[in-house]
């Protein structure tokens, strides 16, 4: 299978290294998109053997599954084409498929696929069984640094003081679609533990200011008929970019080599 990569930071460019050393069997670097061709070069300067570059709107014609990891705003120009291309979309910026159905809906037509892997999330093959039956609250709780949540827009216009917290604040609880809208960066695991099961209307969000983490720290909390857990990940973060965590393409990775596995572990 030939993998394109679309967006080379500090998702994308970890994941065409691993299959550019041959360690995803089955898969091979089939091209790579990237913000223009110095960035290109730079990438493929990296690898054995330099890949193919492509345009987001050309990959999905050279590749049989493309991996979005790319600035958000940049989601649609990549998913179109590979909707249509009738391919698979392997999709990290997950808080852009809100509220997107039409895509879906497209993607039932042409034989395309949309993957949210795990990323930096835990717990979405739970969540899924337990979805088989009824649940009764699914909630996400993200505890940030007070550093990392300082800056947000909707810190600054609500005057939120966050300044000489001595015990961890609230900043905003509620549905995942109102919170993905005040907290546009913070809601890609959020989308995905939502489309795992009881959808981003009735999966609530709590986003927290706490003075006593250095790491970004995700806490699931599921209550249904069949089981009830609750499970936490502390998420070291990349070099490259410190509000992504080094688990993400770590997960992609095992993603793809699910994809020739004789053994499927988990739903
Ligand atoms: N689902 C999950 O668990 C997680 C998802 N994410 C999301 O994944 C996405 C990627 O994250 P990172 O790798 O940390 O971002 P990043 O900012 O490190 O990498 C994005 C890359 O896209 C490149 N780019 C910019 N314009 C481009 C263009 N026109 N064509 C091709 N490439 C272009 C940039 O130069 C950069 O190298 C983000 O939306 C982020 O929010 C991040 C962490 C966890
Ligand atoms: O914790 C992380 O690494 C990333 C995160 O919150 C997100 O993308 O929603």
């Amino acid at each position: 299978m030939k993998i394109g990569i679309a967006g080379l930071g500090a998702i994308g460019l970890h994941v065409a290294q691993e299959l550019d050393r041959g360690g995803i069997p089955g898969c091979e670097l089939g091209g790579i998109s990237a913000r223009n061709a110095d960035r290109a070069a730079e990438a493929n300067a990296t690898l054995s053997k330099p890949a193919p570059v492509y345009t987001l709107h050309e990959i999905a014609d050279h590749c049989d599954i493309v991996v979005e990891t790319l600035p958000p705003q940049l989601f649609m120009d990549l998913a179109i084409p590979t909707i249509e291309a009738g391919k698979e979309l392997i999709v990290l910026s997950a808080s852009q498929l809100m509220g997107q159905q039409a895509l879906f809906d497209r993607a039932a037509e042409t034989g395309a696929k949309i993957l949210i892997p795990s990323g930096a999330i835990l717990g979405l093959d739970a969540i899924k069984g337990a979805a088989v039956g009824n649940l009764v609250s699914v909630v996400i709780e993200t505890r940030k640094p007070v550093a990392g949540l300082a800056k947000a827009p909707y810190v600054i216009d609500n005057n939120i003081d966050l300044s000489n917290l001595s015990e961890p604040k609230l900043v905003m609880g509620g549905a995942v679609t109102d919170v993905a809208k005040v907290f546009p960066a913070n809601v890609n695991v959020a989308v995905a533990v939502s489309l795992a099961g009881y959808g981003t209307d009735k999966t609530r969000m709590e986003v927290w200011a706490d003075p006593s983490l250095e790491k970004n720290q995700h806490t699931v909390r599921v209550v249904s008929d069949s089981s009830d857990f609750t499970m936490t990940i502390q998420n070291r973060p990349t070099e490259e970019n410190p509000a992504t965590g080094k688990i993400t393409a770590l997960s992609v990775i095992a993603m793809l080599r699910q994809k020739t596995s004789v053994l499927q572990v988990g739903t």
